[in-house]
Order: structure tokens, then sequence, then C-alpha cells
């Protein structure tokens, strides 16, 4: 196989035998992983489940200990910048420098990634466009709600066309119409543009049962499947139920 139809045919995320370990803990225990291409894929757990840490292996912020991570087949110890090339990142933390206005939050971005000023000018247009903000190109970011910082921070992850988007907790502090609303616009962009998404999140009424689903609990997968193939696997009355006999059994 070329290198090219090797990616298309391999995984967005394919994680073999992570374990990570922080001051002595385990935080992530034997974690294996295969995401397709082109799903939306929730990554379920609560509070100090292992999530953050897992995204900062993906991302890199964090070299693997032990184990391997292929980004569409390129592996993360080896060929970094080809794998984080192929990915968007929206990290928990809010990350827009608030003192640059949007464009220039994503012409920076855009900057990192190499892309010429004429590929940046075209894409900063259509992704805020996309997210309802291209007239407000010019406000300086401290500017806007907690909800449009959400958006620009995913029109900022599109910049460079990944494809593949890794949202952490991103409508964590947000009112319920809003995190509706990015949550309806990240599904989307499965939809129009066939781009994976890795959703964190510990709300579970974020779920919908075709996702597929990821259970962690204690650094450990406790379940990996489509969320309503977990509910009836386990005789349970709804993915709350689930989760909860899964956490408690382990
Ligand atoms: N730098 C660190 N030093 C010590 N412990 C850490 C550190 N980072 C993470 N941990 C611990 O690792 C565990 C997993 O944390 P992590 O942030 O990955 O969980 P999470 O699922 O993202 O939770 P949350 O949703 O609350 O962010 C927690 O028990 C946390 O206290």
């Amino acid at each position: 196989m070329t290198d090219d139809v090797q990616a298309l045919a391999s995984p967005a995320i394919d994680i073999a035998g992570l374990s990570h370990r922080i001051g002595g803990r385990t935080v992530l225990e034997d974690i294996n992983l295969a995401v397709p291409a082109g799903r939306f894929v929730v990554l379920l757990g609560q509070n100090g489940a292992g999530k953050t840490t897992l995204f900062s292996l993906l991302t890199r912020l964090y070299a693997a200990q032990s184990g391997s991570i292929l980004i569409f087949g390129d592996d993360m110890r080896r060929h970094a910048s080809a794998a984080l090339a192929k990915m968007g990142i929206v990290f928990q933390q809010r990350a827009l420098d608030l003192e640059l206005t949007a464009a220039q939050n994503l012409a920076y971005h855009a900057a990192l990634h190499g892309l010429s000023q004429a590929v940046t000018r075209e894409r900063i247009t259509a992704e805020l466009s996309r997210v309802g903000l291209l007239k407000e190109a010019g406000r300086r970011a401290r500017s806007f709600s907690g909800g449009e910082m959400r958006r620009i921070e995913i029109a900022r992850a599109l910049v460079h066309q990944p494809r593949l988007l890794l949202c952490d907790e991103a409508t964590v502090g947000l009112d319920i119409r809003s995190r509706a609303d990015i949550l309806a616009d990240v599904r989307s962009l499965v939809q129009d543009r066939g781009l994976t998404v890795f959703w964190a999140t510990h709300l579970i009424d974020e779920v919908k049962p075709e996702d597929l689903t990821v259970v962690l609990h204690r650094g450990r997968i406790l379940h990996y499947g489509e969320a309503g193939a977990i509910v009836s696997g386990l005789g349970a009355g709804s993915l709350q139920d689930a989760f909860r006999r899964l956490t408690n059994a382990a």
C-alpha cells in the first residue's frame, strides 16, 4: 500500500497498550482503542477519569511513556508533525489570546500550520462565517461571550482543515442553549465534511444512542460500542443507568 492509501484505510486514532503514570500514580492503564474515520465518537467519563490526560497524550503535550498512538496511520512517536497536522483541538481551558481579534487568533494558528496569506484569508472568512461570527472578526477576543469564544475556538481548530477534531469538554460552563448549539454544530461537521470527532464529556445527555462511546473510568476503558448497544447489552433502562452499573462494578 502507498502511504496515501494506507492513511485512508487507517483508523483516525489507533491506540495500543497506552499507560501513563503521574507522580507515581497510574492515570491511564492499558488503553487500546480504534476510533474509525468519519464518526462522532464520545469519550465519556466522570471528573478525574483520565480524559484530559488522554487528550494530552494524543496532542503530544505529554510524551507517551508506554504504548503507541497512531493518527491516520502516522505514529505520534516518529511522525508527530504529520500526525498533529491532521488534527484540530479544542481544549477544555479557554485558549484564545484575549488581546487579539477573532481573525488574528485564527491567523496566528494558520501561520503555525504554514498556510499562505491568501489561503489564510480565505479560510478565516469561511470558518468565521460558518460559526456566524464573520461580521465580528475585528473584535477583540475578550469581548465575546463564553459560547462565542467556543465557536471561535472551533473555527480556529478547523482553519488548517484537519481530518480529526478533538474536543475536551467543549461545552463546559456554557448555558443549555449554547451547549446544544455547539454540539449540533460539531455533529454537522461529521455529516457535511466527513470529519472525525473525538468528543470528551462527563455529560450523558450529550450522547446519542448511535454514537460510538468509550466509557472511561479511573484510567481504564470499561466499555466501547454504540451507546444504545451498551444500554441494551446490560439490560439497563438508560445510558445513565448503564453508566452507573458499569462504574459501580469497576
Ligand atoms: N499534573 C498532575 N499531577 C497529579 N495528578 C494529576 C495531574 N494531572 C492529572 N492528574 C490526576 O489524573 C487523574 C485524571 O485526570 P484528568 O484531568 O485526565 O481527568 P479528566 O477525566 O479530564 O477529569 P476532568 O473532567 O475533571 O478534567 C485525576 O485523578 C487527576 O488528579
